[in-house]
């Protein structure tokens, strides 16, 4: 990226703890993201991924360290004005109204989309395009989860967080759907969170990733080096125990 983006960060969180009942689900969280930048949150299952989506948005109060979102920080009393501010979630459940169509949700756009704007989230995701009418309800999961996310760019958010694009779809689609959210975000400085199963895929369009396990970061690090130190990556998820010594490795790029 270049340098004018690594200096400004639209989303940070340093040393952030967020969980349930007083028990954190997630410690030492750190992350940055600027404009244009893509980073993953990356683990097996119940790491903390969806957990940490959670309290970077609001959703979940922090139990420790601390959120800034669009230069301000983020509270858990009044997630709704982060929203509106364009911080957008789309969550596992991707967050559709079964009963209305693909244009209905293109409607509940936080900010009434120009011609324009319609047109590149039409660009983005083609399929959409012959579904206006569709509800919700009745389009396939791949369908769904690019209205869930054309909706979400719909609003131009600053910053765009998806929890596990990828789920329930076909490699194909997701092949296709996180090179385009990439490109658009590249294309229009938008930073984006991706929590991610698909580890390559997830990696193949990211600046940074951060692997969690049993609820903190193990292993952060440029994609492209990630991507080359695959023992390491295997070992993050696998063999955290390997890390309870070295505690958060950091590659160095
Ligand atoms: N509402 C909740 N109440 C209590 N514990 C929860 C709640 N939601 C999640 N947890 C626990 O917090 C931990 C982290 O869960 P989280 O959903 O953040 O993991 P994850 O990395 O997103 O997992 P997955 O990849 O399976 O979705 C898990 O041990 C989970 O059981």
């Amino acid at each position: 990226m270049p340098d004018r983006h690594r200096t400004e960060s639209l989303l940070t969180a340093t040393g952030a703890a967020a969980g349930y009942h007083g028990v954190p689900a997630v410690r030492g969280l750190d992350l940055a993201v600027g404009p244009g930048e893509v980073v993953s949150l990356l683990g097996p299952n119940g790491a903390g991924k969806t957990t940490s989506l959670l309290a970077l948005v609001g959703l979940l109060p922090l139990m420790d360290g601390s959120v800034t979102a669009l230069g301000r920080p983020v509270s858990a009393r009044r997630p709704y004005l982060l929203a509106r501010r364009g911080v957008a979630l789309v969550p596992d459940d991707r967050g559709l109204f079964h009963g209305l169509t693909v244009d209905d949700h293109l409607r509940l756009s936080r900010r009434k989309p120009s011609p324009e704007r319609e047109k590149l989230i039409f660009d983005t995701f083609p399929a959409l395009a012959g579904l206006r009418g569709r509800k919700a309800g009745l389009l396939s999961g791949g369908e769904q989860q690019m209205l869930a996310v054309g909706a979400a760019l719909l609003g131009e958010p600053r910053v765009l967080l998806v929890d596990e694009m990828s789920l329930g779809l076909a490699p194909k689609i997701v092949q296709e759907m996180l090179p385009a959210v990439r490109d658009l975000a590249r294309a229009e400085g938008i930073g984006v969170v991706l929590v991610e199963q698909h580890v390559e895929l997830a990696l193949a369009v990211s600046d940074r990733a951060v692997v969690l396990n049993h609820g903190r970061p193990v292993l952060t690090g440029a994609a492209a080096d990630l991507l080359k130190r695959r023992e390491r990556l295997e070992a993050a998820y696998f063999g955290a125990d390997e890390f309870s010594d070295t505690g958060h490795e950091v590659l160095p790029s």
